[in-house]
């Protein structure tokens, strides 16, 4: 059975797995990924810049299973990281350091020192502070540390208000009219050397047209720095290009590119893209089995054993994510269920009003889950994490296993007899 979604028309995308057999293997809750729908998102950026300098670096935080990391590296991926922990991983999975750039708006020193030690390919700089924070660092060490500054171009990427970033109320990036000066201040800057220009405006995002207006934004002030004499090698326009979760029709990675590069107009830039969503989400699934119907009368509850420490985007964002039974095949009477984890929280739904034909001991598959799923998992009420499974063809792996119920208290100890 396949029920990987192929983002560019929503189709089921195969792999040569059968997700019950996984979940009687290996127990739900399950995150299963496709390496074929991996490799087949990051080439669809990748080919579609073809023609032009590129670098696609996948966004870590989207999913930073090892495993996942070094399918993309064996592509020849770069990876934007936001900590030292994201960089380790990348270097774990065999990634390349020299293709890493480092976003995030409060990097320590120690990990400032440990990106400089690596060779990173760039550090996307989000404050001035932070600009003498890396020239201070980069000075002691001897060295020069190639840079970015994140520009916050003020566009409504028009997407969920916690993950729209390129807002002027958002923490994120130097306000575009300060953007020159600032660069100016970053030349004066001895251990460093600007090498680009940055901006990521949200997630989620459904439209180009809130990525074409800032980079417009933004070549009205690769020129006017040009003019001043600071030359700005590469241009990176971070990650964002929704996913289909429902019914969305975002742009596919292809039209998202090309209409990128039209815009750059034969200027001599490197195109520096960051996606996550766009590569994992729609490669991944959460499986998880019902324990339980109850029916009420002003609901039905289907309670699985997938709850929100698993999966924490409905309850986050009230996100939408496609739940159906894995087995299609089987008689069950339909119902509107809401389906929730065993979780002590109201909050703790996977999804509400679904008609579902199910019934106790049925698998479920939570679609689009590769991205911002077992990432943002967490031991609340005790619970260990899930397992990963990775398909690769006729064979399935596990990339990582459900975490054991003593590594819930690893690390902590007693305090000694009185
Ligand atoms: C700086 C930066 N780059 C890339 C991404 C990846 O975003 P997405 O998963 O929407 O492509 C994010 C997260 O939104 C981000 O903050
Ligand atoms: N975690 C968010 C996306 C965050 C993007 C990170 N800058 C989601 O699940 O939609």
């Amino acid at each position: 059975m396949d029920y990987f979604n192929y983002q560019d028309d929503g189709r089921l995308y195969g792999e040569a797995c059968d997700l019950s057999r996984l979940a009687e293997q290996h127990g739900t809750p399950l995150y299963v990924y496709s390496r074929a729908t991996l490799e087949r998102h990051w080439h669809a950026f990748d080919k579609a810049a073809g023609d032009v300098k590129h670098l696609v670096c996948y966004a870590v935080k989207a999913n930073s299973n090892l495993a996942v990391l070094n399918v993309l590296a064996r592509l020849g991926s770069g990876f934007d990281i936001v900590s030292k922990g994201e960089l380790c991983r990348v270097l774990a999975a065999g990634g390349d350091a020299g293709k890493v750039v480092f976003s995030g708006v409060g990097k320590r020193v120690d990990e400032i020192e440990f990106a400089l030690e690596q060779n990173i390919f760039c550090f996307n700089v989000e404050s001035i502070a932070e600009l003498a924070r890396i020239n201070e660092v980069a000075g002691k060490m001897g060295r020069k540390a190639a840079i970015s500054i994140r520009v916050n171009p003020d566009i409504d990427a028009g997407t969920h208000p916690y993950i729209s970033t390129g807002l002027k109320e958002n923490k994120f990036g130097i306000p575009i009219e300060q953007a020159q000066d600032v660069y100016h201040q970053a030349a004066s800057m001895e251990h460093l050397e600007i090498h680009g220009l940055d901006c990521h405006i949200g997630s989620q995002l459904t439209e180009v047209a809130p990525f074409l207006e800032a980079v417009d934004k933004l070549l009205v002030l690769i020129d006017a720095l040009a003019a001043d004499g600071i030359h700005i090698q590469h241009l990176d326009v971070g990650g964002g290009l929704g996913v289909r979760y429902d019914d969305e029709t975002p742009p596919e990675p292809g039209v998202y590119v090309e209409q990128l590069k039209a815009r750059l107009q034969g200027r001599d830039l490197t195109l520096v893209f960051e996606p996550g969503r766009a590569i994992a989400a729609n490669a991944g699934v959460l499986l998880t089995r019902v324990e339980h119907l109850k029916p009420g009368e002003a609901k039905n509850f289907a309670i699985v054993d997938a709850a929100m420490n698993d999966l924490i985007r409905p309850a986050l964002y009230s996100a939408w994510q496609a739940i159906i039974p894995v087995d299609k095949t089987l008689e069950r009477q339909a119902a509107v269920y809401d389906i929730v984890g065993p979780i002590c929280e109201t909050g703790d739904f996977i999804g509400k009003d679904r008609e579902l034909s199910i019934t106790e001991g049925d698998l479920l598959a939570v679609r689009s889950a590769g991205a911002y799923g077992f990432v943002m998992a967490s031991n609340y009420n005790s619970r260990p994490r899930a397992g990963e499974v990775m398909v690769d063809g006729e064979q399935a792996f596990v990339i990582r296993e459900r975490e054991p119920l003593t590594d819930l208290w690893r690390g902590e100890s007693l305090l000694p007899e009185s």
